[in-house]
This record gives C-alpha cells, structure tokens and sequence, in this order.
C-alpha cells in the first residue's frame, strides 16, 4: 500500500501543530487550539496584575525555567551608579519605581529568573531574550509586548499577549489562539545602495498598510531577507505588528544558528547538534499554501520615512508630504487631515526640508550594536568634525547593558560622544517615553523607534520613523536627511572607518542558577465562573470616524504605570480628549459621555500596543461593546479576557450604526441572539467565535477551564521532555545552586 504524501505545510503550520497540547474540540466547535508556551519574557509594565492574579487565586507559576523577567520601560536611562542599589535611589519617579519593585517582589515570590536594573544582562526584553539564547528556532514565545513578533525573526512563533493572558501563561503554560491565516512577504532581487532592513519594512508597512497583516502570520522570504543578519530580521519581524499582524517570522539558517552557537541558553554539544537537525527542518514546504502572497521588489526601496501619525504613512525620503485628498478612503482622508494638522506639516514639504529638534536612536526595533555601528559609521563618515546640528538634542540609548559595553569596546560611545550625542543606559527610553526621556509638546523628533502615534514619544511631540543610519543623518544636518549623500562623501572622507561588518557576540555571560524560592502555593478549588457575564447591552454609542485608532490613542502611557486594573476612565483618550478642549470630544459631550458602546467606521480599531489597560479603561468608562471593520488582535483578546464584546461588522455597517449613534439612537447587542437592534430598521446580525460566546455568556474564566486539562498538559510536557530537550530551561533549572551576580546585592539576588 503506498502511504498518502504528507500535505506541504508552512512554517507557521508546522510550529503550531508542534505545539497544540489540544485541538479545539469539535463539539464545542470553539475553534480556538490550547498551545503550549516554551518561552515567556516578562516585564514590569504589563505583569503586575497578572502575578496579583495568581496571588488571589493561590497558583504558582508553572514553569520559572522557561520564563525570564527583565526591567525595561520605566528605567532611568542616565547614569547608572554601578554600586547603588536601592530602587529608591535608581528610580526617582514614584509610579515606575513602584512597578519595578512590584517586579522584584514577583520574581522573588514566584522563583523566576530575573536581570535587574544593575545586571550587565538587563535590557529591553526583545534584545536580552535573543542575546541570550533564550529565543530559538521552534519555539513559540510570548510576552506581555505587541513587540514580541521580534523573536519570530529566529523561525519561532512569538506572539505579544494582554496581562490576563500573562496571568494564563503563568498558570498553566499554554495559551488559547485560534490558528491564524498564513501570508508570505518576500522581498527579492537588490537593495538599490544605502537601503536597509529598516527601510525594507518601512516600505513594506507602507504598501500593505497598518491593517494589511490583521489575521494572518507573516513568513518573509526571498533573497534580500536571507542575505540579512539576524539583527536586520530582527528589525523586519519587529515591526511585524505594525503591518497589523501579531506575529512575523523567518525561516531558520545558517545565519541564525551562527547567531545562537554558545549564546549563553543557547543548546550545547550533542543537544545542540540533534536541536540543530530539527531546526533545519523548520522552512515552509514546497507546494505549502499561503493564503495570502504580497511580493515586493527589492529596486522598488528606497530609505524611508514617516510623515504622519500612523507607521503606513510612508514616502521615500525624496519625496514630499502627501495631500489627503489623494486618498479614496474618506477614513482614510480624515485620519490623513488629522495626521497633518498634528504633525504641523503641509501637503507637498519635501522631506528633505522638514526640521527636527531630536533624534532618538534606540528602541527594541534598532537599539542593537548593528544599529549602532551603522549610526556611528554616518557619523564617521561625515568626517572628524562632524557635529549634532545646533539646537537638536540626540540621544543614543543601547538595546541593553550588553549593547552598550559591546559598543564601548568598540569605541562607538566615542564617535557618538564627540559629536555632540548623548550616551545612555540601556531601556525603552524615548520609545515610549514611560521614564524620564520624553518629546516636548511641539518637538520634532527622527526616531528609530517603531510608533508614531500621536503622543507616543511624549504628549504633543511628533514622530517621524526612519533607520538609524538616517537618524545620524537628521541629528548633523538638523532636517531630515538622506543618509546616502553621507556614504557617498564617505568615500572622499579621510577619515578610516573600519567597523567589523559581522556581528561580535556579545561576550557571553553566564546564567545563574536559581533556587527555586517560591513558597508551595495551594491551588485553588476550580471555580471557573468569574463575577462577570456578557448577554444583552444596551445604550448610546459614541460613533468615531477615523482608521487605526490604536492604543496610544485609547490609553496614553502615562496611565500604564498603575498595579491596578481600575480607575483607568480619567486616562480614556486622555490627550485627545484635552487637545478638543472638555466639551469637543465625543466622550465629554452629552449623551456620549454616558455611551456604552462605541462605533468606529475606520478599521483596525485598537491596534499597536498589547496595553490591556485600554480595555481597562473603556471598561472603566462604561464601554463594554466596540463596534468596527476590523480589530488589533491584541486589543480584540484583551476585550473578550475582561468579558467586553468587539463586534466585527462591514464598513457600510458600521456607517449606518454610526448615523444611528450621532442621532442619539440606542443600540441593542444581543449576544445570545448575535444581533444589533436599533429603532425600527431590521437587525443587523454579526457572529462571534463560539467559544468566546460561551466564555462570555456564561462568565468563564479561561484559567480555570484550561486548569482542568492539567493532565494533557503535563503529558505534552514528558513529549517534549523527549522530543526537545533543549527547551527545558537549562542552566539554571532546578539546580540548586546559589545566586551570584554582578554586584550581588539584596537587588541582584
Ligand atoms: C507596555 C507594553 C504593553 C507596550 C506594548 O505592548 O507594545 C509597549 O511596549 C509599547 O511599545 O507600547
Ligand atoms: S516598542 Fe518601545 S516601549 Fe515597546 S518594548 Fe519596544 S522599545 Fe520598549
């Protein structure tokens, strides 16, 4: 009898059915698979709720040896005194020392591994975990980070989760996802000159736009990708979520194993070779299919930059400011003429003329020692006199401690020092701004960042994104530049730049051994009914009319900074809400500011950040129904994890609700029933994941029903004891071995 030939799969499809601990079952036709989780990073800005959450219920963390917990966005990123140790004294700011402390307190109750703010290895998550060979092919990786599609750039499926999706992740080791759609981007022929892996995805946001990846994961391939170092890829899967899709990744090779060899978690001796042969094994298969194919031309590219409040407004940097008017999409207009009128710019501006007042290079996007270098390298070769334009201030902030002494030893601090940038501590910095480096209203900012909502870098500044040899580029001519015309001086400078092209492995550093200190928590009797149910909500919605409305929007970072889940509707749209003055916004004007529920006729409502705070806040409000074309799919998690219904409806839907809701009509959503009412027109009907209706109607919590499949977890995890090795903590696992540290300290411990 001759054996049926396997269907080809993809990638995607492959980590995914390695993963299932169990399929969606089809009585309950729930659609969603139980996924085991082999790493989650954890910071201090989406965690605290969630360990608070395990407190409540007497759970301890399921597995502390595949879990790694670092400090990042709230820390300071001036000096550092190597021998303080006191929170109180490295973290001024009441409200982030209170969330790092809230961390320290965590990993110790909970006996996870943790790089501290004085660690040589702390950083922002998305740098440390690679750097470490924590991330590996295979694998899939969450964190409570939209930016987690970075690690997927090592052929791993790593996806950006809510809190309460923290808090399941830490409970039980697994997560409920519903299979997403498989699409592949790729990107074939030449770089023109002076093009990089940032431009590459810059150009790619802006022909797929920031909706374009919504319910897909996104394979990259094709010659340009595979000729990228691991840091570019980290760059192109990073910004993954901005096209709109939670996860981004690359095929496993040469590159990446070359990367990952004696990285400190990395696979040793023979378990390094057998996890290799799998890993070679992990491409998409001839003949797999792709439900969607986008293929972008390499000589299309040239270096980028934003010009508006959302990462697919995209031109090339000799290009000018774009008419709203050119676009068809009347969402699409009105998001464009806000844009514009915040970024105080004028249709037609060539970029090239646009002045700037900072520049920030860093962030998980281009923060590492690549980035760095080919920062240093424009400066470099703009020659030995070359300083920051006068009146902008330029900071340089590594991706983490290790960036930044692999930088020092080779001597970048000095280039960039000498020409007039300021040199930092390792964090998220100006990224987000949730520290101390923040944009001044009105600011004009070059960031290598990879959002420029509107008040992301601070309130009232302005973002335009662009690669870190253009940052260099804006920071000496104090316009935006095209970083080409300094290479292209380069080779007349008589300046001599050698800088090692291959990436230097950070010095590799060993992992302590932790004990595992947490006390025996009793898990608690299974109650999986939470105090909350979803059937049938009624009341005034609040229409709103633009795209991409993301969670920046929603809730500005200043409001992150809580340990708590309440008191958020104070934070609601908060720098909007103050920029219309009390009465012009929506929310504030009478009978919106009772809405229950809110229409958006733009798509892609709740994109960006995986704060669950925003759905804290509407909650908080009194909005537990959110009507749109399209949701973030992060944001559309973290409303069904706190029983609040996101509807998906056409955009001609939406408009008709939205007429409805200007003209003070009550709404009706009736979850049982899957329909909208309203006044005499006949019901609009929607659907809802069946699963998550259950959930819903019935008030279930996911902890407490994935709880109950202990047994198959616990036998997934004896299969992959066997099938992979390699992916139990190893180092520090269960050895009781004591902590020891740089500068050991009750902080380090
Ligand atoms: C704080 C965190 C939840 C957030 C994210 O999810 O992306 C942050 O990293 C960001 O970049 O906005
Ligand atoms: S996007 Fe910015 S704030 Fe978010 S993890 Fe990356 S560096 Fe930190």
């Amino acid at each position: 009898m001759t054996q049926a030939t396997p269907k080809p799969q993809t990638l995607y499809d492959k980590i995914w059915n390695d993963h299932v601990v169990k399929h969606s079952s089809a009585a309950q036709d729930n659609g969603l698979d139980l996924i085991y989780v082999d790493r989650h990073l954890v910071h201090e800005v989406s965690s605290p709720q969630a360990f608070d959450g395990l407190r409540a219920a007497g759970r301890p963390v399921r597995r502390p040896d595949c879990t790694l917990a670092t400090v990042d966005h709230n820390v300071p990123t001036g000096f550092r005194d190597k021998k303080v140790h006191d929170l109180g004294s490295l973290v001024a700011d009441p409200e982030s020392r209170a969330q790092c402390a809230a961390l320290e307190t965590n990993v110790k109750d909970f006996g996870l591994s943790y790089f501290g703010l004085q660690d040589r290895r702390q950083g922002i998550v998305h740098v440390i975990g690679p750097e470490q060979g924590f991330t590996l092919p295979g694998i899939t990786c969450v964190c409570g980070d939209s930016h987690t599609s970075t690690h997927g750039a090592f052929g791993a499926l790593a996806f950006g989760i809510g809190t309460s999706e923290v808090e399941h992740v830490l409970a039980t080791q697994t997560i409920l996802q519903k299979k997403s759609k498989n699409m592949r981007i790729t990107v074939d022929g030449e770089l023109l000159e002076g093009v990089n892996s940032k431009d590459v995805i810059l150009h790619i946001i802006g022909v797929i736009s920031a909706s374009g990846g919504n319910g897909c994961v996104i394979e990259y391939s094709g010659s340009v990708i595979r000729g990228f170092s691991m840091e570019a890829r980290m760059s192109i899967c990073n910004m993954s979520i901005e096209a709109g899709s939670r996860a981004g990744m690359i095929a496993p090779d040469g590159v990446t194993f070359a990367y990952l060899k004696n990285r400190p978690l990395a696979p040793q001796g023979e378990t390094w070779d057998r996890a290799e042969a799998y890993w070679r094994t992990l491409t998409s298969d001839e003949g797999a299919k792709f439900d969607v194919e986008v293929n972008i031309p390499a000589s299309d590219i040239i270096p980028s930059v934003t010009w508006g409040t959302s990462p697919q407004d995209v031109v090339p940097i000799t290009g000018s400011v774009p008419d709203p008017a050119s676009f068809s999409n009347p969402d699409r207009q009105r998001a464009a003429e806000r844009s514009l009128k915040y970024m105080d710019l004028v249709p037609g501006t060539r970029m090239e003329d646009i002045k700037i007042d900072n520049v920030f290079i860093g962030s998980c996007t281009n923060g590492r020692i690549e980035d760095l270098r080919s920062a240093a390298n424009i400066v470099l070769a703009a020659g030995a006199n070359a300083t920051v334009a006068p009146g902008v201030y330029a900071m340089v902030v590594p991706g983490s401690s290790l960036v930044k002494l692999q930088a020092e030893a080779e001597g970048l601090d000095v280039v960039f020092k000498r020409a007039g940038f300021d040199w930092r501590e390792a964090g998220c910095s100006m990224c987000v701004g949730m520290n101390e480096d923040q944009l001044l209203p009105g600011k004009r900012c070059a960031s290598t960042s990879n959002r420029n909502f509107e008040g992301r870098q601070g309130a009232g500044g302005r973002t335009h994104l662009l690669s870190p040899a253009m940052a260099a580029a804006a920071a000496l001519r104090g316009k935006l530049a095209d970083a080409r015309q300094f290479l292209h001086k380069s080779a007349q400078s008589t300046v001599d730049l050698v800088l090692p092209s291959d990436h230097i492995a950070a010095e590799p550093v060993p992992i302590p051994v932790l004990e595992f200190t947490s006390k025996k928590i009793p898990t608690a009797a299974s109650d999986n009914v939470s105090a909350k149910v979803f059937r049938v909500w009624r009341g005034v919605a609040a229409p709103m009319y633009i795209e991409n409305i993301d969670t920046d929007m929603i809730l500005p970072k200043q409001f992150l900074k809580t340990i708590v889940r309440t008191g958020l509707k104070h934070g609601l749209f908060y720098n909007v809400r103050n920029d219309a003055g009390a009465a012009h916004f929506i929310l504030d004007r009478a009978p919106f500011d009772k809405a229950t529920i809110l229409v958006s006729t733009g798509k892609n409502f709740g994109c960006g950040s995986s704060r669950e705070h925003a759905a804290w806040a509407l909650d908080d409000f009194g909005i537990r129904c959110v009507i749109a074309p399209s949701f973030g799919e992060i944001f559309r998690s973290n409303c069904f994890q706190n029983c609040m219904l996101p509807v998906e409806l056409s955009v001609e839907e939406c408009r008709a609700l939205a007429s409805d809701a200007e003209a003070g009509l009550e709404l009706v959503v009736d979850l049982e029933r899957q329909e909208i009412t309203r006044g005499d027109h006949a019901p609009m009907l929607f659907t809802t994941d069946p699963f998550r209706r259950t959930c819903l109607l019935n008030g279930f919590d996911d902890i407490a029903t994935t709880m109950q499949d202990d047994a198959a977890i616990a036998a997934f995890e004896q299969r992959r004891s066997q099938m992979w090795p390699w992916l139990d903590g190893i180092g520090y696992a269960g050895k009781k071995v004591k902590v020891k540290s740089a500068g050991a300290s009750a902080m380090e411990w």
